[in-house]
Protein backbone atom coordinates (compact mmCIF):
# COMPACT_ATOMS: atom_id res chain seq x y z
CA UNK A 1 0.00 0.00 0.00
CA UNK A 2 1.45 3.13 -1.11
CA UNK A 3 -1.74 5.63 -0.85
CA UNK A 4 -0.38 8.07 -3.94
CA UNK A 5 0.55 7.03 -7.43
CA UNK A 6 3.58 5.85 -9.37
CA UNK A 7 5.65 8.72 -10.84
CA UNK A 8 4.02 11.42 -9.15
CA UNK A 9 5.18 14.73 -7.50
CA UNK A 10 4.80 14.90 -3.41
CA UNK A 11 5.07 18.46 -2.40
CA UNK A 12 6.96 19.82 0.89
CA UNK A 13 5.33 22.44 2.56
CA UNK A 14 7.49 23.61 5.42
CA UNK A 15 8.13 26.91 6.51
CA UNK A 16 9.87 27.74 10.01
CA UNK A 17 9.36 29.90 12.39
CA UNK A 18 12.18 32.23 10.84
CA UNK A 19 10.06 32.38 7.43
CA UNK A 20 7.63 35.43 6.63
CA UNK A 21 5.49 32.33 5.41
CA UNK A 22 5.42 30.46 8.61
CA UNK A 23 2.31 29.00 9.70
CA UNK A 24 -0.75 26.84 9.11
CA UNK A 25 -2.57 29.76 7.22
CA UNK A 26 0.13 29.93 4.54
CA UNK A 27 0.88 26.22 4.57
CA UNK A 28 -2.45 25.49 4.25
CA UNK A 29 -2.68 28.04 1.24
CA UNK A 30 0.98 26.28 -0.51
CA UNK A 31 -1.07 22.86 0.30
CA UNK A 32 -4.15 23.96 -1.64
CA UNK A 33 -2.09 25.32 -4.85
CA UNK A 34 0.12 22.34 -5.18
CA UNK A 35 -2.99 19.99 -4.92
CA UNK A 36 -4.48 22.28 -7.63
CA UNK A 37 -1.29 21.87 -9.59
CA UNK A 38 -1.20 17.75 -9.58
CA UNK A 39 0.78 16.91 -6.44
CA UNK A 40 -0.16 13.23 -5.29
CA UNK A 41 0.49 13.90 -1.74
CA UNK A 42 2.15 15.96 1.35
CA UNK A 43 4.67 16.55 3.38
CA UNK A 44 4.18 18.60 6.32
CA UNK A 45 5.63 19.32 9.14
CA UNK A 46 3.86 19.81 13.12
CA UNK A 47 0.90 19.43 14.13
CA UNK A 48 -1.35 22.79 13.18
CA UNK A 49 0.32 22.31 9.59
CA UNK A 50 -0.63 18.99 9.46
CA UNK A 51 -4.51 19.62 10.78
CA UNK A 52 -5.11 22.86 8.98
CA UNK A 53 -3.99 20.72 5.67
CA UNK A 54 -5.77 17.98 6.22
CA UNK A 55 -8.82 20.24 6.05
CA UNK A 56 -8.48 21.75 3.01
CA UNK A 57 -6.86 19.03 0.72
CA UNK A 58 -7.58 15.72 -0.60
CA UNK A 59 -4.25 14.52 -0.97
CA UNK A 60 -2.67 12.20 1.69
CA UNK A 61 -0.12 13.61 4.37
CA UNK A 62 3.35 12.20 5.00
CA UNK A 63 3.46 14.18 8.35
CA UNK A 64 6.79 14.76 10.72
CA UNK A 65 8.16 16.82 13.87
CA UNK A 66 11.04 18.49 13.90
CA UNK A 67 12.77 18.76 16.73
CA UNK A 68 15.61 20.94 16.70
CA UNK A 69 16.76 20.53 20.35
CA UNK A 70 17.21 16.96 19.42
CA UNK A 71 19.85 17.96 16.93
CA UNK A 72 21.38 16.22 14.49
CA UNK A 73 18.51 13.46 14.58
CA UNK A 74 15.80 16.06 14.65
CA UNK A 75 12.62 14.90 12.04
CA UNK A 76 10.46 12.92 14.31
CA UNK A 77 12.99 11.25 16.82
CA UNK A 78 10.17 10.12 19.10
CA UNK A 79 7.28 7.73 19.61
CA UNK A 80 5.78 10.71 21.51
CA UNK A 81 6.40 12.82 17.94
CA UNK A 82 4.86 10.19 15.66
CA UNK A 83 1.86 9.64 18.39
CA UNK A 84 1.32 13.96 18.11
CA UNK A 85 1.92 13.64 13.96
CA UNK A 86 -0.99 10.88 13.62
CA UNK A 87 -3.15 12.31 16.42
CA UNK A 88 -2.91 15.89 13.79
CA UNK A 89 -4.10 13.44 10.95
CA UNK A 90 -1.29 12.50 9.51
CA UNK A 91 -1.65 8.90 7.17
CA UNK A 92 1.79 8.61 6.42
CA UNK A 93 4.72 9.77 9.08
CA UNK A 94 8.84 10.14 8.26
CA UNK A 95 11.48 9.28 10.83
CA UNK A 96 14.95 9.68 10.78
CA UNK A 97 16.45 6.01 9.65
CA UNK A 98 20.12 7.44 9.68
CA UNK A 99 22.79 5.31 11.91
CA UNK A 100 23.61 8.39 13.41
CA UNK A 101 24.19 8.36 17.49
CA UNK A 102 21.58 9.56 19.57
CA UNK A 103 21.73 11.25 22.63
CA UNK A 104 18.14 12.28 22.77
CA UNK A 105 15.15 10.57 21.20
CA UNK A 106 13.77 6.82 20.80
CA UNK A 107 15.71 3.77 19.23
CA UNK A 108 14.57 4.26 15.25
CA UNK A 109 12.81 0.75 15.53
CA UNK A 110 11.01 1.74 18.73
CA UNK A 111 9.91 5.18 15.96
CA UNK A 112 9.02 2.81 13.48
CA UNK A 113 6.93 0.11 15.51
CA UNK A 114 4.96 2.76 17.09
CA UNK A 115 3.82 4.44 12.96
CA UNK A 116 2.57 0.83 12.38
CA UNK A 117 1.16 0.40 15.73
CA UNK A 118 -0.80 3.53 14.97
CA UNK A 119 -1.98 2.11 11.39
CA UNK A 120 0.48 4.57 9.39
CA UNK A 121 2.53 4.07 6.79
CA UNK A 122 6.51 4.49 7.55
CA UNK A 123 8.55 6.55 5.78
CA UNK A 124 12.05 6.32 6.46
CA UNK A 125 14.52 8.85 5.69
CA UNK A 126 17.95 7.92 5.02
CA UNK A 127 21.20 9.66 3.76
CA UNK A 128 22.97 6.43 2.83
CA UNK A 129 22.94 3.47 1.12
CA UNK A 130 23.33 0.99 3.78
CA UNK A 131 20.96 2.81 5.76
CA UNK A 132 17.97 2.40 3.10
CA UNK A 133 19.02 -1.46 3.62
CA UNK A 134 18.68 -1.48 6.67
CA UNK A 135 15.09 0.36 7.10
CA UNK A 136 13.93 -1.53 4.25
CA UNK A 137 14.89 -4.71 6.61
CA UNK A 138 12.89 -3.40 9.20
CA UNK A 139 9.91 -2.88 7.81
CA UNK A 140 9.31 0.65 6.94
CA UNK A 141 7.18 1.34 4.10
CA UNK A 142 9.23 3.87 1.67
CA UNK A 143 12.76 4.29 1.96
CA UNK A 144 13.83 8.29 0.76
CA UNK A 145 16.90 9.81 0.86
CA UNK A 146 15.80 13.01 1.94
CA UNK A 147 19.22 12.87 4.11
CA UNK A 148 22.47 12.56 1.68
CA UNK A 149 24.48 15.26 2.50
CA UNK A 150 23.38 16.61 5.55
CA UNK A 151 24.86 14.00 7.81
CA UNK A 152 28.44 14.43 9.22
CA UNK A 153 29.00 11.43 7.16
CA UNK A 154 27.78 12.17 4.22
CA UNK A 155 28.13 16.37 4.23
CA UNK A 156 31.40 16.10 1.93
CA UNK A 157 30.34 14.06 -0.40
CA UNK A 158 27.62 15.95 -1.08
CA UNK A 159 25.98 16.89 -4.26
CA UNK A 160 25.57 19.95 -5.27
CA UNK A 161 22.23 18.65 -7.18
CA UNK A 162 20.21 15.46 -6.12
CA UNK A 163 22.00 12.00 -4.76
CA UNK A 164 20.57 10.35 -8.12
CA UNK A 165 23.32 7.40 -7.57
CA UNK A 166 21.65 6.84 -4.30
CA UNK A 167 18.34 6.50 -5.65
CA UNK A 168 19.56 4.16 -8.51
CA UNK A 169 21.08 2.24 -6.02
CA UNK A 170 18.35 1.53 -4.01
CA UNK A 171 16.11 1.29 -6.37
CA UNK A 172 17.66 -1.43 -7.59
CA UNK A 173 17.90 -3.40 -4.96
CA UNK A 174 14.22 -3.06 -2.55
CA UNK A 175 10.66 -3.44 -3.50
CA UNK A 176 9.08 -1.00 -1.42
CA UNK A 177 9.18 2.54 -2.99
CA UNK A 178 12.28 4.86 -3.01
CA UNK A 179 11.47 8.38 -3.14
CA UNK A 180 13.89 10.70 -4.49
CA UNK A 181 14.23 13.78 -1.86
CA UNK A 182 16.41 16.87 -1.94
CA UNK A 183 17.45 19.28 -4.04
CA UNK A 184 15.74 18.57 -7.05
CA UNK A 185 14.97 22.08 -8.17
CA UNK A 186 14.21 21.62 -11.59
CA UNK A 187 11.37 19.93 -13.46
CA UNK A 188 14.01 18.61 -15.08
CA UNK A 189 15.81 16.96 -12.06
CA UNK A 190 12.47 15.57 -10.53
CA UNK A 191 12.12 13.75 -13.73
CA UNK A 192 15.46 12.34 -13.77
CA UNK A 193 14.86 11.01 -10.11
CA UNK A 194 12.13 8.96 -11.91
CA UNK A 195 14.61 7.75 -14.66
CA UNK A 196 16.38 6.49 -11.34
CA UNK A 197 14.05 4.69 -10.28
CA UNK A 198 12.17 6.35 -7.93
CA UNK A 199 8.84 5.57 -7.04
CA UNK A 200 7.61 9.70 -6.77
CA UNK A 201 9.54 12.76 -6.32
CA UNK A 202 9.29 15.16 -3.14
CA UNK A 203 10.13 18.90 -3.88
CA UNK A 204 10.21 21.54 -1.22
CA UNK A 205 12.38 24.52 -1.46
CA UNK A 206 11.69 25.46 -4.89
CA UNK A 207 8.02 24.95 -4.41
CA UNK A 208 7.21 26.38 -1.22
CA UNK A 209 10.13 28.36 -0.25
CA UNK A 210 9.82 31.89 -1.93
CA UNK A 211 12.26 33.37 0.24
CA UNK A 212 15.27 30.72 -0.70
CA UNK A 213 13.72 31.17 -4.66
CA UNK A 214 14.05 34.75 -4.65
CA UNK A 215 17.92 34.06 -3.21
CA UNK A 216 18.57 31.90 -5.82
CA UNK A 217 17.37 34.07 -8.96
CA UNK A 218 19.33 37.18 -7.03
CA UNK A 219 22.39 34.94 -6.96
CA UNK A 220 21.87 33.76 -10.79
CA UNK A 221 21.60 37.91 -11.47
CA UNK A 222 24.64 38.70 -9.66
CA UNK A 223 26.71 36.09 -11.36
CA UNK A 224 25.70 37.55 -14.47
C1 LIG B 1 17.40 17.85 5.30
C2 LIG B 1 16.01 18.21 5.76
O1 LIG B 1 15.82 18.54 6.91
N1 LIG B 1 15.03 18.15 4.82
C3 LIG B 1 13.70 18.54 5.14
C4 LIG B 1 12.81 17.44 5.42
O2 LIG B 1 11.70 17.49 5.78
C5 LIG B 1 13.13 19.68 4.34
O3 LIG B 1 13.69 20.84 4.91
C6 LIG B 1 13.35 19.70 2.81
O4 LIG B 1 12.81 20.90 2.34
C7 LIG B 1 12.70 18.52 2.10
O5 LIG B 1 13.42 17.36 2.36
C8 LIG B 1 12.64 18.69 0.56
O6 LIG B 1 13.89 18.95 0.03
P1 LIG B 1 14.16 20.24 -0.90
O7 LIG B 1 13.75 21.45 -0.11
O8 LIG B 1 15.65 20.21 -1.17
O9 LIG B 1 13.34 20.08 -2.14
Amino acid sequence: MTLFPKGGLIVSCQARADNPLHGPVFMAAMAEAAEDGGAVALRVNGGEDIAAIKAVTHLPVIGILKMFDHDPVYITPTTAAVEYVAEAGADIIAYDATFRARSKGDDPAEVLKRIHDLGKLAFADISTFEEGLAAADAGADFVATTLAGYTAETAETRTIGPDLKLVEQLSSRLSIPVIAEGRYNTPELAASGLNAGAYAVVVGTMITNPREITRSFVQGLQQG
